[in-house]
């Protein structure tokens, strides 16, 4: 069986444009594997293919060798025989398929003769397209570029897609950051909170969580200015976001000149400690806004709730439970942190 060249009609018009697949990209390679277990066959489609400008033409007699090849070389598309030794052509279509795993390869079964079944079974087995044999070369060019054209659409198509995933990716953490100081603002902050009830609930550690809130912040805005206010929130935002240095810890701007801390795994005397070491850090942060006489100190009171959640607890009592506290802290003098759980506030701990 040979590649029967086309009429002298067809020919002039393999002669001029169509006689390659690739006319406008012909640099791009394309690879081919020619699945035919007949030499002579096999031998005619190969110099067809190079001579349509296919870069790369791979061979193979049988099933097994096919599928050897495909793994190794992942061609850009398989002329596969159906009537092969040993496994057939639709055994190696569907080897083929699940080798891919969410790729795709065109396969155009090559059948011996213009069967209805042949082709219903080797669409069914994974097939894209046939050829009947012997082959035409103007067929076989037409299937070549309709082929590459999907293939060229489905690469694009994937490339978007992934743009797309990654583009939703940073959507849906921006809506999660607060623009100002680019902490995790309180939906991102509400979401991690729920999930990290769960996992302590699952984990039976204990969780804190921790609302922080600057002192005297609306006189330090009337004094100086909203934008240096800004500029405090900002400087906050930095240390709050270098004191949670476990993976797991979470600095949120819960709203306005409050903040939230998750701490995971953290018990109670732990929170005690973290928020002493945080009121020490924030001693050697000093603010100078232009219109100030000197160096400003800011100081920070904080609501501490620490649990090791059960099936009543959640987001809201844990949040009630930290206002409740800072509201405590407020009242009892500022520039502390209260424990809802403890009931006592990081200085009066300190003189124990
Ligand atoms: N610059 C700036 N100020 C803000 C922002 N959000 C809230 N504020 C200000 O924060 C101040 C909070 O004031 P209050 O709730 O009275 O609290 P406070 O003055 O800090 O008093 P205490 O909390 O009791 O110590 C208000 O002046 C708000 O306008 C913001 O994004 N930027």
């Amino acid at each position: 069986m040979s590649v029967i060249p086309p009429p002298s009609s067809e020919r002039s018009a393999i002669e001029s444009d169509a006689a390659r697949f690739t006319p406008q990209d012909a640099s791009a390679p394309f690879s081919v594997l020619v699945v035919e277990d007949q030499p002579s066959m096999r031998t005619a489609l190969v110099r067809e293919l190079h001579q349509a400008g296919v870069s790369e033409v791979l061979e193979a007699e049988n099933g097994r060798a096919a599928l050897a090849l495909f793994r190794s070389r992942r061609p850009d598309l398989v002329l596969l025989d159906i009537r092969l030794p040993g496994e057939d052509g639709y055994w190696v279509a569907r080897q083929l398929r699940e080798t891919e795993r969410g790729e795709w390869t065109p396969i155009i079964f090559l059948s011996g003769l213009d069967n209805d079944l042949d082709v219903w079974r080797g669409i069914e087995a994974g097939g894209d397209d046939y050829l009947v044999k012997p082959v035409k070369p103007i067929v076989l060019v037409a299937k070549l570029r309709a082929m590459r054209r999907l293939l060229d659409m489905r690469r694009r198509l994937v490339t978007l897609s992934a743009e797309l995933h990654l583009a939703n990716q940073k959507l849906n953490e921006m809506v999660e950051l607060d623009s100002l100081t680019n902490l995790v603002n309180r939906r991102g902050m509400d979401r991690m909170l729920h999930a990290e009830i769960a996992a302590a609930r699952r984990e039976g550690k204990p969780l804190t969580l921790m609302l922080c809130d600057l002192d005297h912040f609306k006189q330090f805005n009337d004094t100086y200015g909203h934008v240096q206010g800004d500029e405090c929130l900002k400087h906050v935002g930095r240390l709050l976001r270098e004191v949670c240095v476990r993976p797991r810890d979470v600095a949120a701007r819960y709203g306005g000149e409050e903040f939230a801390l998750i701490l995971p795994n953290t018990p109670r005397s732990g929170a005690m400690t973290f928020a002493r070491a945080l009121g020490q850090m924030l001693k050697s942060l000093k603010v100078r806004p232009p219109n100030a006489p000197g160096e400003l100190q800011l100081t920070l009171s904080g609501g501490i709730t620490t649990c090791i959640p059960d099936e009543h607890t959640s987001a809201e009592t844990m949040l009630m439970r930290a206002d409740e506290a800072l509201y405590a802290a407020k009242s009892q003098g500022r520039n502390r942190f209260f424990s809802f759980e403890m009931q006592m506030d990081t200085i009066e701990q300190r003189q124990l």
